[in-house]
């Protein structure tokens, strides 16, 4: 076991020396998926048989592959999903998201809501939501085929067959289902096409499609969100969309009274940045 946390000391040294953020978490996340064990059962692994595959996974860490690739899961609220190369690694900012659509869902009048996830990835919020939301059906819409294929096997482990899996474009997803939806939700592309994001892990590593927004500012997807919403939300019907911290007033514009919408909010994420916006469709 000494041998181990001296492993882990080198480790989390090496990790720090190549800008890793959390060079401790990584390294310990690193052994226990090599070990086959929790991080908070680290404790248990009594020798070291695993030393080449753990300096391997270190290696791919050092040269800021994401964690996520590397143990071949990403935690998103209370699931553990599948990831790896061709999928978006989902992000904390977006379970707090996801969080605001669960508990409008769960206010609700409604016994099974009907809900649509544009974009889904992995499938991350649309999982979230059947699992926290009982009887909820979750419509999840993605058109690129390899996100897809990480999203139908997140949503054969996890979606009790309650989740339901489109390869549409989510501006003209899911017609048969006009004015008949509870809650639309999105995390689409928006960073605009000239900003590069700084984190190697995002960079060199999250698939184009899932990063860059189209038009000069990036927002289009977002535009395609609205009109998508308000064609499918039933009076009375939320959406929630996010975006980048700089984009919370020309995201909020985009949601006007002229166009149906009311109770438009900018909202924040947990370090208090504009995230996301939310507004109701209609009158019920
Ligand atoms: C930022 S990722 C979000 C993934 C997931 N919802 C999450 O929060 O982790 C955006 C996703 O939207 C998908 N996407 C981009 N443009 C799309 C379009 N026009 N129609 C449907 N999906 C699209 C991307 O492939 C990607 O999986």
């Amino acid at each position: 076991m000494t041998f181990l946390l001296d492993e882990i000391a080198l480790a989390t040294a090496r990790l720090a020396e190549a800008g890793v953020p959390s060079p401790r978490t990584d390294a310990e996340e690193i052994a226990a998926y090599v070990h086959g064990v929790r991080r908070s059962e680290l404790h248990t692994v009594k020798d070291s048989d695993f030393d080449a595959l753990f300096w391997e996974g270190v290696a791919r860490r050092e040269s800021r592959e994401p964690l996520q690739h590397i143990t071949g899961r990403a935690y998103f609220r209370y699931l553990s999903l599948e990831v790896g190369p061709g999928v978006f690694v989902p992000r904390p900012e977006t379970e707090v998201v996801a969080g605001w659509a669960i508990d409008r869902l769960r206010e609700m009048d409604v016994a099974s809501p009907v809900v649509v996830d544009l974009g889904t990835g992995s499938g991350a919020i649309a999982l979230s939501i059947a699992q926290e939301v009982a009887l909820a059906t979750v419509h999840a819409v993605e058109i690129d085929p390899d996100a897809y294929r990480w999203a139908k096997r997140n949503i054969i482990e996890h979606g009790q067959g309650r989740v339901h899996l489109h390869p549409e474009d989510l501006a003209d997803a899911l017609p048969e289902l006009e004015g008949q939806v509870d809650l639309v939700i999105s995390n689409p592309p928006y960073i605009p096409p000239g900003a590069v994001p700084r984190d190697p892990e995002v960079r060199d590593y999250d698939p184009r499609r899932a990063l860059y927004g189209s038009g000069s500012d990036g927002l289009d997807e977002v535009r395609a969100v609205e009109r998508t919403a308000r064609r499918l939300l039933r009076p009375g019907g939320f959406v929630a969309v996010e975006h980048a911290d700089q984009q919370g007033t020309p995201v909020y514009l985009i949601f006007s009274e002229e166009n149906g919408w009311r109770d438009i909010r900018s909202r924040q994420d947990l370090t208090r940045r504009d995230r996301f916006v939310t507004a109701r469709f209609g009158q019920e």
